[in-house]
């Protein structure tokens, strides 16, 4: 039997839509609380295969989620292509900077990046042996716009400004960041769909600061690129993007570069994307993370208006983005008695 997830992502109308939950392995989990003090620390959690595999299967475990997603994160790849990253505790990432040409002229080529990748590797062989055979095993890698975020600043930004100086001040500079990210998410995301990932997302947080032509440059083009790469080597591995606040440019975003799914994020009204996004293929979301620490009669409520919104065609229930160390896993467990209770 085909694995629902796989099934709604090859354009099939469920009676029930799949569940996963972004950041489903995470802090507002006790055991991946233990297992990642057990590792030290979160990077060093990403890169050990038994541990990461281990943080990856709890959320299976215990709520039985239709798919799981790989433990890592986003910024490994500027890692192996030579920044440095660490993380600071209460506060989010840091890495060193890329500010002009030259920054971008030092970084590793794309396929070095297999060096410092491999143990990520080595966990999804790991997850393909180990979970239960209903259950997708999903890759993701983080969209190059961005990861270039990231790269530039050095830190997550309010409004990408530091990125947004350097697109204006060295565009042919700013691209050629890109297009160094794009060919390392490339080699990345074949690299775990050949290690057993079956569906692979490119998770582009901040799509909703790119307008006009910036969008067209470095929203679509570079996912657009990386699909069209994945296709030709993997005709088979369906690919979910997810241009989060991408407002009104969800429309059409999945005929623009290829993807066989959109992840809406919560701010996307339900019902209008059920006409003019879903109507062309598959959708993924969208439920406010803020209602996994609420709980109640509102998260009940809100779930069922989801479900209810994308019956008619094909729909993987998700938050609209990843859920928060303060959710209750109590809710977590009443959202996934919401939807299948239908
Ligand atoms: C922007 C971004 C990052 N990472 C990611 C994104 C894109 C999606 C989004 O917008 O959230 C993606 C990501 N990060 C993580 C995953 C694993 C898979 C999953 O469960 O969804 C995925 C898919 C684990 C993680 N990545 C991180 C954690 C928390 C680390 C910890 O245990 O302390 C987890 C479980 C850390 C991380 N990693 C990143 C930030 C900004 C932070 C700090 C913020 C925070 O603490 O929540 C970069």
């Amino acid at each position: 039997m085909t694995k629902k997830i796989l099934r709604v992502l090859a354009g099939e109308t469920l009676q029930t839509p799949p569940i996963w939950m972004m950041r489903q392995a995470g802090r507002y989990l006790p055991e991946y609380r233990a297992t990642r003090a057990q590792a030290g620390d979160f990077l060093s959690l990403c890169y050990n295969p038994d541990l990461a595999a281990e943080v990856t299967l709890q959320p299976i475990r215990r709520y039985g989620f239709d798919a799981a997603i790989l433990f890592a994160d986003i910024l490994l790849v500027p890692q192996a292509l030579g920044a440095d990253l660490w993380f600071v505790t209460g506060e989010g990432p840091r890495l060193s900077t890329i500010t002009d040409a030259q920054g971008v002229a030092s970084l590793k080529p794309a396929d070095a990046v297999h060096e410092t990748l491999a143990p990520i590797y080595e966990t999804v062989r790991i997850l393909s042996r180990e979970l239960p055979s209903d259950t997708a095993l999903i890759g993701f890698a983080g969209a190059p716009w961005t990861v270039a975020t990231y790269m530039i600043a050095g830190r997550g930004t309010p409004d990408q400004g530091p990125a947004h100086a350097f697109k204006r001040a060295d565009r042919a500079a700013f691209s050629a960041l890109v297009d160094r990210i794009t060919e390392a998410t490339i080699e990345y995301l074949s690299a775990q769909i050949d290690a057993g990932a079956e569906v692979v997302k490119l998770f582009d947080s901040w799509a909703g600061s790119l307008t006009g032509r910036d969008f067209d440059d470095f929203a679509i083009a570079p996912v657009a690129r990386i699909i069209a790469a994945l296709k030709s080597r993997h005709p088979d591995i369906p690919v979910i993007a997810f241009p989060r606040e991408a407002k009104d440019r969800y429309k059409g975003f999945a005929q623009a570069t290829g993807a066989d799914c959109v992840a809406l994020d919560n701010s996307v009204d339900a019902g209008w994307a059920a006409s003019h996004v879903q109507v062309h293929g598959p959708v993924q979301g969208n439920l406010d993370p803020r209602h996994m620490v609420g709980g109640g009669q509102a998260l009940i409520d809100e779930t069922r208006t989801i479900v209810e919104a994308f019956r008619g065609g094909p729909h993987i229930f998700n938050l609209g983005h990843g859920i928060t160390p303060d959710a209750d896993p109590e809710n977590v467990a009443l959202m996934i008695e919401t939807v299948r209770a239908g």
